[in-house]
């Protein structure tokens, strides 16, 4: 089975990818749109991308495809510790620019801020392209932000250890397919949840109160509501909804058809588990 992740190699997501799916064959995509695109495609059976980080919280991208790309589904999420080290080429010693992934930029932000003010930053695809992007080019006075397999892997010292501005740092992973389907790992289980997409058919007074009281009085326990725009204008919006109680099939297909009459447009993008990876 092929499955897509956002690369190259020593990237986060190849690192969760890889425990999740250690006899497949991984196949590394350049963004997380290629890592969609290629589900949708049926060019690979799955794909791993991120979604969301305990300090820089949402990955946008990931929260836009799932709602544009309409027939994806999630079979599981995982949670990753996330260590960012400073990684230079082994026979430089200085440098005035720090590339990697916006994500990893922004969750090291301070740390930047405090001991490298003087630096320009790039954002480059991902924390692992931006170590190899140093390592193929020692005549530039750059620095990367990438894990300590990516410093191994493309022959990197580390400047500077655990960067990231706070100490309990965590991604979470989707697993995406076109399937509807529960993976089961063999990681530790942190609960079980179900992703709805919401949309609410035009802006008015009490339209999300409408939508909340819908989970509410079924004591349906939400998790995370998270507004997204829908770009076709301001104030228009999504609404990314996590029920993390269990889904009662009869009362959750009432919520769904409550939901319905209200004239939200619902999409249930999966119902599945949460796991930890080491
Ligand atoms: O750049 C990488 O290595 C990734 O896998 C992406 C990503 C992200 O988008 O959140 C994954 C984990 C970290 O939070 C930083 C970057």
């Amino acid at each position: 089975m092929k499955i897509a992740y956002l690369g190259p190699e020593a990237s986060f997501t190849q690192l969760a990818t890889s425990q999740i799916f250690n006899d497949e064959k991984l196949i590394p995509k350049s963004s997380i749109l290629d890592c969609f695109t290629a589900v949708k495609n049926g060019d690979v059976a799955k794909a791993v991308v991120p979604l969301e980080n305990s300090i820089e919280g949402t990955v946008s991208m990931t929260l836009d495809y799932l709602y544009d790309f309409k027939n994806i589904s999630i079979e599981a999420e995982v949670v990753m510790p996330i260590a960012h080290h400073l990684l230079l080429n082994k026979n430089n010693s200085d440098f005035d620019m720090i590339i990697s992934h916006p994500q990893a930029l922004a969750q090291c932000f301070h740390t930047l801020e405090k001991n490298y003010k003087n630096s320009a930053r790039k954002d480059f695809s991902s924390t692992a392209a931006a170590a190899k992007h140093v390592a193929e080019h020692p005549e530039k006075k750059i620095a990367a932000i990438a894990n300590s397999y990516a410093a191994k892997l493309y022959d990197l010292k580390i400047l500077k250890k655990n960067i990231h501005d706070f100490e309990h740092n965590h991604t979470r992973f989707i697993v995406i397919s076109l399937v509807k389907n529960s993976l089961k790992l063999k990681h530790k289980i942190l609960g079980e949840k179900t992703s709805l997409m919401v949309t609410l058919p035009e802006d008015h007074a009490g339209g999300l109160h409408q939508v909340l009281s819908v989970f509410a009085w079924r004591k349906m326990n939400l998790s995370k509501i998270e507004s997204r725009t829908l770009k076709t204008g301001l104030g228009n919006y999504f609404f990314y909804i996590n029920v993390a109680s269990e889904w009662h099939p009869t009362i959750s297909e009432n919520a769904l058809e409550e939901l319905k009459s209200i004239g939200a447009e619902v999409r249930l993008l999966g119902h599945y588990e949460e796991y930890l990876l080491g």
